[in-house]
């Protein structure tokens, strides 16, 4: 198994587990508005270059990436430093997040949150909307074509949107398919961590009228801003490299610094 199909084995046995002490109708009974919230899409598209900042306490790839951890400060230095919506994971075994630290940030900043999952249960698109989630993360890489299109729709019926997350030209292809709006490129290979700005480049032409465009993974300077804003991408998605820096929100601004 690879770690993506590692990490969705889990999940799924994880979600069955959740089940048992929350039925999905006990989930649709809890769900919670956004509140005055702006919407995800729309936030990306507000600026010359949308972010999504994200909070993250460790990966796979990179181990422990941040510590001492604090969701709710560091959410707040990003909202304070030009980001459009802040992207919180919520798997704990591979990850360290949680409901926890979702709540946690929604209570402190006003902007859109990406509830960001390996979703692979209706369970979780509930607990999303019941999360006071504006937007949610479907890796197309994790799916078939029958559950991507449904997920789609249902994430559409509780008024969010879905970040469809795709890597090659035929996942690409795929998210078009099933008619995704809002596309994230992942410059990294979520099968052998490989991550290059290539993969942007290579498939942000394949994208659609109107479509909106979010590079995802590995952003790491203004200059791969730049080069990402010319290769059509509306927004980028980034963590370790915020992460990583003492002051995140000074990283998120600095990275932006050419565009904004
Ligand atoms: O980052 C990993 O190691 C990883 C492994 C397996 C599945 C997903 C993984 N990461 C999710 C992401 O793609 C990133 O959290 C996100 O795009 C931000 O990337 P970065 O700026 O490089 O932290």
């Amino acid at each position: 198994m690879n770690i993506l199909e590692q990490i969705c084995a889990d999940k799924r046995a994880e979600i069955a587990e959740r089940k048992k002490s929350q039925t999905l109708e006990e989930l649709q009974s809890t769900f919670t508005d956004r509140g005055k919230r702006p919407d995800f899409v729309d936030a990306l598209r507000a600026t010359p270059m949308g972010l999504i900042a994200e909070v993250k306490r460790k990966s796979p790839s990179a181990g422990l990436i941040r510590e001492p951890f604090s969701p709710s400060e560091i959410a707040k230095a990003y909202e304070a430093n030009g980001a459009s919506a802040v992207s919180c994971l919520m798997d704990h075994k591979y990850f360290g997040g949680g409901a926890a630290d979702f709540s946690e940030v929604r209570h402190a900043i006003e902007l859109p949150m990406l509830y960001k999952e390996f979703v692979v249960d209706s369970w979780q698109i509930a607990h999303a909307k019941t999360m006071g989630a504006s937007a949610v993360l479907l890796i197309v890489g994790a799916l078939m074509d029958a559950e991507l299109s449904a997920f789609i729709e249902e994430v559409r019926a509780l008024e969010l949107q879905p970040l469809v997350e795709v890597h090659d030209r035929v996942e690409m292809q795929r998210a078009i398919d099933a008619g995704s709006d809002c596309i994230g490129i992942n410059n990294r290979n979520l099968k052998t961590f490989v991550t290059t700005l290539d993969t942007t480049f290579e498939l942000a032409a394949m994208a659609p009228m109107g479509c909106t465009l979010v590079s995802e993974s590995g952003i790491r300077t203004p200059e791969d801003v730049v080069q990402l804003k010319e290769a059509g991408a509306h927004a980028i998605l980034v963590g370790e490299s915020l992460l990583r820096e003492d002051d995140p929100g000074k990283a998120a601004a600095d990275l932006l610094s050419r565009i904004h």
